[in-house]
């Protein structure tokens, strides 16, 4: 189930943020980060990805383009998580992620839904939030539920624009772990857009930097995100360190003169 692109452009009102974008494939079971500067296209490329937007070029899921498919097909293969919070609607959680679940697997019995609901809301921690209105939750909140939508889904691509902007340190580990574990379980691919160069470097198999122009870099995440490439891209100075526990992080300096 690997994730192919090939020659990609996307934009708007003909004016492309990538032109023909063609990347190595990605292997099931990867979680990869999608990273780079503001405004530089990151939800741009998902979007795109999503057919969300006019795109030429290809984008193979398993070898099959996504966007020939019907969206009743395409529904199926592929989870969109944009990166505006859900809105605050007079719903209840359990009602929206029962909807998102049967939109994209009408044949499953009414008991195969409830549970895959019980066991996306206890992966995610947020059982309580079950019977809540969407309109009284706080924006983190809703986020998780918006995730929830996703998940419950299970579709072999998940496409997350920013799923822990809006999340403490507790949720955005929380999340991370279990959008990990859905890509190595499912053999499923996740592309996660993000800022936060720490969790790419911690949770990712890839790290995807997008730099403007238009040019794209993906590899294993210390190999990709190197004192040079944070220079060149984000224009600051920075060091690669490693905590008492081993694990890279990301220490940002200062700005640098652009
Ligand atoms: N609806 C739109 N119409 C026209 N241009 C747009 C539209 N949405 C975004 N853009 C432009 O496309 C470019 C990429 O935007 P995009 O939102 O993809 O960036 P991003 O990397 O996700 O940014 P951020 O990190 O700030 O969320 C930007 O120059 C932006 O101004």
């Amino acid at each position: 189930m690997s994730l192919e692109l090939q020659r990609l452009t996307v934009g708007y009102r003909r004016q492309p943020v990538f032109r023909a974008l063609t990347l190595p494939a990605i292997e099931p079971g990867s979680l990869v980060a999608v990273v780079g500067p503001n405004a530089v296209g990151k939800s741009t490329l998902l979007k795109g990805i999503a057919g969300l937007l006019h795109a030429s070029g290809q984008v193979r899921l398993n070898g099959q383009a996504l966007h020939e498919l019907a969206p009743a097909q395409r529904v199926t293969q592929l989870g969109y998580l944009p990166q505006p919070l859900p809105q605050a609607v007079p719903l209840v959680a359990y009602e929206t992620v029962f909807s998102a679940c049967r939109a994209a697997r009408n044949g499953e019995s009414r008991a195969a839904t409830e549970r895959a609901i019980e066991a996306v809301f206890d992966t995610l921690g947020i059982r309580q939030l079950a019977l809540r209105q969407l309109a009284e939750m706080s924006g983190g909140q809703r986020q998780m539920v918006g995730l929830a939508q996703v998940l419950v889904r299970r579709p072999p691509l998940m496409l997350l624009d920013e799923p822990t902007s809006a999340l403490d340190l507790h949720w955005q580990l929380n999340v991370l772990e279990a959008v990990r574990t859905a890509t190595r379980e499912r053999a499923a691919i996740a592309l996660v857009a993000s800022h936060d160069l720490n969790l790419a470097l911690r949770f990712c198999d890839r790290v995807l930097v997008l730099s403007p122009g238009g040019r794209a870099e993906m590899g294993a995440p210390e190999a990709v995100l190197t004192p040079a490439l944070l220079a060149r891209t984000y224009g600051i100075e920075a060091r690669i360190e490693r905590c008492s526990r081993g694990h890279p992080i990301v220490l940002a300096d200062r700005p640098l003169a652009r």
